[in-house]
């Protein structure tokens, strides 16, 4: 295997744009895929994989490699030799690789993959947080699968097509799918590839979507013709998701207290052919107040620590705070007390997040119930999905019904 220059450099300037200004990893791999225009879906797939694999890998590399915090373009290319030298490429005679001996590099791997926090590459509170939540043998299995590369799942929309005729289409493209056990409308990419440059995107036919995430609208029950309420909407895939069940009957109000969400979640909408949402953004407790008992069905999609979706998001880690946790918690309370107030007596409510911490998941619920709000719901089920047992994202669901 060759290292070519470009996709190389392309890979530095991108990492000192994510570790040295703060960039958010998709933003800066989305505009890195653009740079050149000749290059192929295979450069592509290692300009993006390189990038995310040098984020995930941050902490681990960066010991191997002895350099620290601010990462000068010197630091980045010692970090970077320590991933091509663990994937097995030849380090070629480049002087910006000079002074970084392979054999010292797999001995020092050797050595770190002995502590947890430098194989896993993760931040010493994440390492005890998750610890303390999950106990020494879950999370060390949990912590190992979310540094996997995250599969590729398409969510079939059923208001355009079928997963048997998404799967006829996406097969004339050369994309070979797999359909999942209990995912009804899951298709699995057998092999990495850019979707969204596909006709078949472009039509609707499909959202990306893992699998857990869609396992949450089918928990909340929706019918055609319900009133619906997604209180965390954001840009929507499970606004998309109940347009889809419902057969575009019946109301969905989408809310979310950002505009720049509710913007996305029209141009998806359009492109899907769903027609039954309304948008509202909260300005003031007066949006919710307004639908008080008013909602069949309500999902709460919280706002969380994403400490169950860190294969899709490997910059977490290093961007997460531990106030930011603790502060998330006590936004989900008054979410999980207000919001609930919108479900109609004998009507049902969904409180997911995509975080494996039982403290923002059964504990919240558990919390809820307790409440004066809480006391009108009783849990029907909850879900506590792992990366390490279900092979996709982090999850946890709970099913509320009102009493009458
Ligand atoms: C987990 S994300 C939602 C993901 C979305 N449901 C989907 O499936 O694509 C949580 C959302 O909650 C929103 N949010 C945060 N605080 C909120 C609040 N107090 N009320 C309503 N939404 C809030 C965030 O802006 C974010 O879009």
């Amino acid at each position: 295997m060759r290292l070519h220059r470009n996709l190389v450099f392309t890979v530095i300037d991108s990492l000192n744009f994510i570790f040295n200004e703060d960039e958010y990893a998709d933003k800066v791999v989305a505009r890195a895929l653009k740079r050149d225009k000749r290059w192929g879906s295979n450069d592509r797939r290692f300009v993006a994989e390189t990038i995310y694999d040098v984020v995930r890998w941050k902490r681990l590399y960066a010991e191997i490699a002895g350099v620290k915090e601010p990462f000068d373009r010197d630091n980045l290319w010692r970090m970077f030799a320590v991933w091509a030298v663990l994937r097995g490429y030849k380090l070629p005679d480049w002087k910006q690789l000079a002074g970084t001996p392979p054999r010292k590099i797999k001995g020092r791997f050797e050595e770190l993959s002995k502590i947890r926090k430098y194989r896993e590459s993760i931040p010493d509170w994440i390492d005890e947080l998750g610890t303390r939540e999950l106990g020494e043998a879950t999370w060390e299995k949990e912590i190992a699968a979310q540094n996997e590369q995250a599969k590729v799942v398409l969510r079939v929309n059923t208001l355009k097509t079928s997963k048997s005729k998404l799967k006829a289409i996406l097969e004339e493209m050369d994309i070979a799918t797999e359909t999942v056990q209990h995912y009804p409308d899951a298709l699995v990419l057998k092999e990495r590839a850019n979707v969204f440059l596909t006709s078949a995107f472009k039509e609707g036919l499909f959202e990306v979507q893992d699998a857990s995430s869609q396992r949450v609208v089918p928990l909340l029950d929706v019918q055609p013709g319900m009133r619906v309420v997604d209180a965390c909407a954001g840009a929507g895939g499970k606004t998309l998701h109940m347009a889809s069940l419902m057969q575009n009957k019946g109301q969905i109000i989408a809310m979310d207290l950002y505009e720049s969400k509710m913007k996305q979640l029209k141009t998806r909408a359009k492109r899907n052919g769903a027609f039954n949402i309304e948008y509202r953004i909260i300005e003031s407790n007066k949006a919710i107040k307004k639908l008080h008992e008013k909602a069949d069905r309500v999902l709460i999609d919280a706002p969380c620590s994403g400490l169950g979706v860190l294969r899709r998001n490997p910059d977490a880690k290093w961007k997460l705070q531990p106030e930011f946790v603790d502060n998330i918690k006590k936004v989900q309370e008054e979410i999980l007390t207000g919001y609930s107030r919108m479900v109609k007596p004998g009507g049902k409510l969904v409180y997911a997040t995509c975080s494996v911490l039982p403290s923002e998941n059964q504990e919240q619920v558990k919390k809820f119930l307790a409440t004066e709000s809480g006391k009108q719901f009783t849990l029907e089920k909850d879900q506590k999905i792992l990366a390490s047992t279900s092979g996709f994202d982090g999850f946890y669901m709970a099913l509320l019904s009102r009493k009458n």
